[in-house]
């Protein structure tokens, strides 16, 4: 009889943490219009305020606010226009106290202006008169220098993930390229003389691939480059060519399948005479997924992974382990979690990390997590997910009503 000595998750961890940090984290410059969900691989300091000119924020006439003391719907006062702020010109003016300047919105202010009357509350009077209907603050419609991102400041961190809106934040200091760390490149090889791939004929015994398009799904969501998947059978010299060729040219190996100890189960033994490390871990305290293999190859710098078969737990342990790993190395912040109120009991599995699934309903402000119960080879379980809980090795469980961290997938 062979059991399998397991790891718990952050052993197994930590173990892979220790390889992949002995490697400089490899940086690009890419350009602003690809950046799309990288990392930031540097700090970004303003090299100038935002904005650098005083703008109005409204169309309308930039004024001496003091001038408009006592004004209202029907006492107005009065103010001599010297002309117009054209968009994106430098302005010429300088407004003394009883003049004004028209500015369009997000225009120039003029020197000696502090706010801005919007014309909605203006009426020309004359050639060259307005009448102004409000009591206008100090600096009314007006964002000063800097006041949007100081000069000099620190705008984003290092490990920031770029969003739409950390982009528009960059493009707004005029960044046409930013360093981000590379995406690591990765392999799906997914075993099995079960598999067949999309378009083939569905026959007795046989099923389609799915590891394949959801690792390829979570590599991308995590900001990994898939760079090349295959299908093979159950057969040792295949897989084992298979690995030979691809360990050289990819900084991860995703072997979907064989991780167990069945017959034709050969994941960790060709994993063991690939990598340079042999096997790290062959077994993790955590449920699904309790045998996941992993190794590491010093020579490629290649992280070689034995993700179980099941989906379920195959895409999550590439979450747990892959993704996790690399966000630390990054230094980006963890995932997401909310907190939300357990809809019923949930007792946890023996001395293993429970990872559930749960599905997430809304009442009113609160959140309530209903775990989806199903075997980790039940693959409509994950599309019902909108997260997962983690019960403690240790724990006795969840109770229901009880609050729980619901990280978010
Ligand atoms: N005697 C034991 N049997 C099993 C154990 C055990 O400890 N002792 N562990 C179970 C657990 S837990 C898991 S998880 C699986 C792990 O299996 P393998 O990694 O060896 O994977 P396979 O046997 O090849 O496949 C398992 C299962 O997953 C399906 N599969 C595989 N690849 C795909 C794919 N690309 N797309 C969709 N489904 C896939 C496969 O058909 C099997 O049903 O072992 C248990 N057994
Ligand atoms: O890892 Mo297995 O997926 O526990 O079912």
């Amino acid at each position: 009889m062979h059991l399998l000595t397991v790891d718990t998750l952050e052993q197994a961890q930590n173990k892979i943490y220790s390889y992949l940090a002995k490697n400089e984290l490899k940086t690009e410059k890419i350009a602003l219009t690809q950046a799309f969900q990288y990392i930031l691989a540097e700090d970004i300091h303003a090299p100038f305020a935002v904005p650098h000119f005083r703008r109005s924020t409204v169309d309308g006439y930039a004024i001496h606010s003091l001038d408009t003391v006592g004004a209202g719907e029907s006492i107005p006062c009065f103010l001599k226009v010297l002309g117009a702020v054209e968009m994106g010109e430098e302005n010429r003016y300088t407004v003394k106290r009883g003049e004004c300047v028209y500015v369009p919105t997000g225009g120039m202010l003029p020197n000696g202006a502090d706010a801005m009357l919007m014309i909605e509350y203006a009426e020309k009077f004359g050639e060259n008169e307005i009448a102004c209907y409000q009591n206008v603050k100090h600096n009314q419609y007006v964002v000063d220098v800097g006041e949007d991102i100081p000069e000099k400041s620190l705008v984003l961190e290092k490990g920031t993930i770029l969003r739409p809106h950390e982009i528009g934040v960059l493009a707004s200091l005029g960044l046409a390229e930013v360093l981000v760390y590379a995406k690591p490149t990765v392999a799906i090889i997914s075993l099995g003389d079960e598999i067949l791939q999309a378009g083939e004929r569905l026959e007795a015994g046989k099923i389609y691939d799915v590891n394949t398009y959801g690792l390829y799904a979570q590599a991308v969501k995590f900001g990994f480059a898939v760079q090349e998947y295959h299908h093979v059978k159950d057969d040792r010299e295949a897989i084992c060519r298979i690995l030979e060729n691809v360990v050289h040219h990819v900084d991860i190996v995703c072997v979907s399948g064989g991780s167990s100890q069945g017959e034709k189960d050969f994941t960790a033994s060709l994993l063991a005479e690939i990598s340079t490390t042999g096997i790290l871990t062959h077994g993790i305290a955590v449920k699904p997924g309790k045998p996941t293999i992993t190794a590491y190859d010093e020579k490629n710098a290649c992280l070689l992974l034995g993700l179980p078969g099941h989906p379920v737990a195959a895409m999550l342990l590439f979450e747990l382990l892959a993704a996790q790993v690399y966000r630390k190395l990054w230094q980006v912040s963890p995932i997401v979690q909310i907190t939300a109120k357990m809809a019923c009991n949930f007792p946890s599995a023996d001395g293993r990390l429970t990872c559930q699934l749960v599905q997430l309903e809304r009442e009113g402000h609160e959140y309530t997590a209903i775990p989806i119960f199903g075997k980790s080879g039940v693959v409509s379980s994950l599309a019902k997910a909108q997260g997962y809980i983690l019960v403690g090795m240790n724990s006795e469980g969840v109770k229901k009503d009880e609050q729980v961290c619901v990280y978010l997938i």
